[in-house]
């Protein structure tokens, strides 16, 4: 029997294809891979430059190019007959001597590059490797075959020239020795392309000879299938559900980590695959049930349907509950007093802070609560009087301070009176009770802590500490207890916390390429939101520095009306025009931040199926193509959100930090184009 491996390519070029060429193709392929008769045969192709190559026929006139090992084939792609031959012919492949992982390149494209750059390296002394000796450029995984070329290059623009045309295995370390790395830099960034953990070792030639184990090492390049299940499933679910990226694969199929792990990354890093992945791995294991919370509901909603494509197996899936904050310290609250606990409203909150008679108004005492007072759970006059205030930028001196107490204390005593509660007290109320011997709560015959085996977290910027309290009460300190990604510059509320500072002592991780984002939105995006560092999750700052795109695309469009009725029409037209070119309603988001502006912009586009909400209902979703209106001076950001400078410029400073957030999170929500408009005067925060 043949053991048949696939490419990512194969799904998406298969799916590409007319309806009945596809079908013909999927049942050639099934029948090649159960060795059944009237199976496609293995054909070399002449003048391949690598014997192993051959193609098979898999619908009238188009056919699948294979690398071949012994019983091991490699199926790249499936092209029109003519271009899969050229293909057969113009392709290499190896196993690279440091990772011992697939490599694949154009020989026919390199060779042609390869006599330029011999041709221009006559005319110069210059050799960017000169420094390095042979042994140390093999050190890197340098091929033979690549060699000879290495040589000959003379700076750092032939090198990039070369770049699409080597394995990215070949680049990555000569990439960064010519940007003046050590060895151990280049051998870092060479690692970053490692997939499964284990070090490669080859004890002689034979190693580089196998293909099949190097496909093995390679899950981004190569997934193997054993059945016509497996095959269906590697054939129609996502591309993200199969394949994943060095870093993302290596990060989320982790044998275990003896402590937490923080995953951070830029918009669009795979951070959210990556957990998603890495609770089916947990699930995979079977060690116990796994909770993966998000920000919110809806978020969570998002969440559960993309596990239900990870996970086929009933029974693995079921081991995942996948929720929000929120509704587990409800869940816990209500199973401890036999029913749900009853919330305050907004407005009621308000009113019994102004009831609070403080010299203070209800929106620095609500803060001031939040941020200070259950952010470090004080329980006492005393314990807040000696408690830091990090953030808040007006001193209050002991009496102050007292008086603040003693408002809290009034609200917090009604609110007891009545019977209600905010969503963080449940949360801490939740906390407490896990906290506690819980045998009873969780109707356990032998009391225990914790009802989770593991807990993995998504958009963790925006928990607040007292709902980090609570996961960590959540699940007991054991390896792989909590699996964390968040990005600090994505944060669009008001928390900001250091793991490290409720408990949770985290190994910090680093995604770095944005597969979302063309390179284009990306730049323009990291202007947008300052470059600045963004603190919370980690100890110190997190700098945007290093973070990059794989794609390049257009530029984002900025678009400048006269008035407010001129702007929605130019909306109406850009969408309108975005359907006409082909792309679906759903792949189309439209963003504000007012909750006016998001009406007016949902009557004129209702009939059109477009999703269009506020900055905030942004957060965590992807489209193709993406406009954000209203990017108005006075709108964007929004004044009744900014704390008055006379009253806390550190509070302010915050939330203008966090206002440019919200439109950096929104704008990094388009794979594809964006568009950003407003009237009048543009916001400050738009790069010019
Ligand atoms: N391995 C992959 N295969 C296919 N697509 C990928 C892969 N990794 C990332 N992407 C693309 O990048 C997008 C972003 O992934 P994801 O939502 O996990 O990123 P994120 O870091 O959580 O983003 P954000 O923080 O901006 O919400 C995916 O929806 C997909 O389009």
């Amino acid at each position: 029997m043949p053991r048949l491996a696939l490419s990512p390519e194969f799904p998406a070029e298969l799916s590409a294809l007319a309806q009945p060429v596809r079908r013909d193709a999927v049942v050639a392929v099934r029948r090649f891979l159960q060795n059944v008769s009237g199976a496609p045969h293995p054909e070399r192709v002449r003048g391949a430059r690598d014997e192993r190559v051959a193609t098979l026929r898999l619908a009238d006139r188009y056919r699948g190019v294979v690398v071949r090992q012994r019983d091991v084939y490699w199926l790249l792609t499936v092209l029109p007959e003519p271009e899969a031959w050229a293909c057969a012919q113009r392709h290499r492949f190896a196993v690279n001597s440091a990772l011992g992982v697939v490599e694949m390149w154009d020989a026919a494209a390199l060779e042609r590059a390869e006599s330029a750059i011999r041709r221009a390296a006559r005319s110069s002394r210059a050799r960017l490797f000169a420094e390095f000796c042979d042994t140390d450029l093999a050190e890197l995984g340098v091929g033979h075959r690549f060699l000879p070329l290495v040589r000959q290059i003379t700076d750092e623009l032939t090198l990039e020239a070369l770049e699409p045309l080597l394995p990215p295995t070949q680049y990555a370390p000569l990439a960064a020795l010519a940007r003046g790395e050590s060895m151990t830099g280049a051998w870092r960034e060479l690692e970053n392309r490692r997939c499964v953990p284990a070090p490669f070792e080859p004890a002689g030639g034979a190693e580089l000879e196998d293909l099949a184990a190097a496909l093995l090492r390679s899950p981004d390049r190569a997934v193997f299938v054993e059945g016509p299940r497996e095959l269906n499933h590697v054939l129609d679910a996502p591309g993200w559900c199969v394949f994943l990226h060095p870093p993302q694969y290596r990060l989320s199929h982790w044998e275990s980590y003896e402590r937490p792990v923080l995953v951070t990354g830029g918009a669009g890093t795979g951070k959210t695959l990556t957990a998603l992945h890495r609770a089916a791995h947990l699930a995979g294991n079977g060690r116990g049930p796994i909770l993966l919370v998000t920000f919110s509901q809806g978020l969570s909603a998002e969440l559960s349907a993309k596990l239900d494509l990870l996970i086929e197996d009933e029974v693995v899936r079921k081991r995942v509950e996948v929720g929000n904050v929120d509704r587990l310290a409800h869940r816990i609250v209500s199973q401890a007093e036999g029913r749900p606990p009853t919330l305050v409203g907004a407005a009621e909150l308000t009113a019994l802070w102004r009831e609070a008679e403080s010299e203070h108004g209800p929106a620095f005492l609500l803060r001031e609560w939040e941020q200070v007072i259950l952010a470090q759970n004080l329980q006492t006059l005393e314990e807040y009087l000696a408690a830091p205030r990090p953030g808040r930028g007006v001193g209050l001196s002991a009496e102050e301070r007292t008086g603040v107490w003693k408002a809290v204390g009034h609200v917090t005593g009604r609110l007891a009176e009545r019977g209600k509660r905010t969503l963080l007290q449940l949360a801490a109320e939740a906390a407490t009770l896990l906290g506690q011997s819980t045998g009873d709560l969780l109707e356990e015959d032998e009391p225990r802590r914790e009802p989770y085996r593991h807990i993995v977290v998504d958009e963790a910027q925006d928990l607040h500490p007292t709902q980090w309290r609570l996961l960590r009460a959540a699940v007991p300190y054991a390896p792989d207890d909590l699996f964390i990604v968040g990005d600090p510059h994505q944060r669009i509320f008001d928390t900001r916390v250091a793991l490290g500072a409720v408990g949770i002592d985290a190994i910090q991780q680093l995604l770095q390429v944005s597969h979302r984002l063309p390179q284009e939105i990306l730049s323009w995006g990291v202007r947008l939101r300052g470059g600045g560092p963004a603190d919370g999750l980690v100890a110190g700052v997190q700098e945007l520095y290093g973070f990059r795109a794989t794609r390049h695309g257009p530029r984002p469009m900025v678009r400048a009306y006269d008035s407010p009725e001129e702007e929605l029409s130019g909306l109406v037209a850009h969408v309108s025009q975005w359907m006409e070119d082909g792309v679906a309603p759903g792949e189309i988001g439209v963003a504000a931040r007012t909750p006016a502006l998001v009406r007016d912009a949902r009557a004129l586009l209702r009939e059109s199926g477009v999703r269009v909400t506020t900055l905030h209902g942004m957060k965590g979703l992807e489209f193709r193509r993406v406009a954000v209106i209203g990017v108005a001076d006075g709108i964007v950001p929004a004044p009744e959100s900014l704390t008055p400078a006379e009253e806390d410029p550190a509070a302010r400073a915050h939330d203008l930090q966090r206002e440019r957030g919200l439109l950096y999170v929104a704008c990094t929500r388009a794979r594809e184009v964006l568009y950003v408009s407003y009237s009048g005067r543009a916001s400050p925060f738009l790069p010019t």
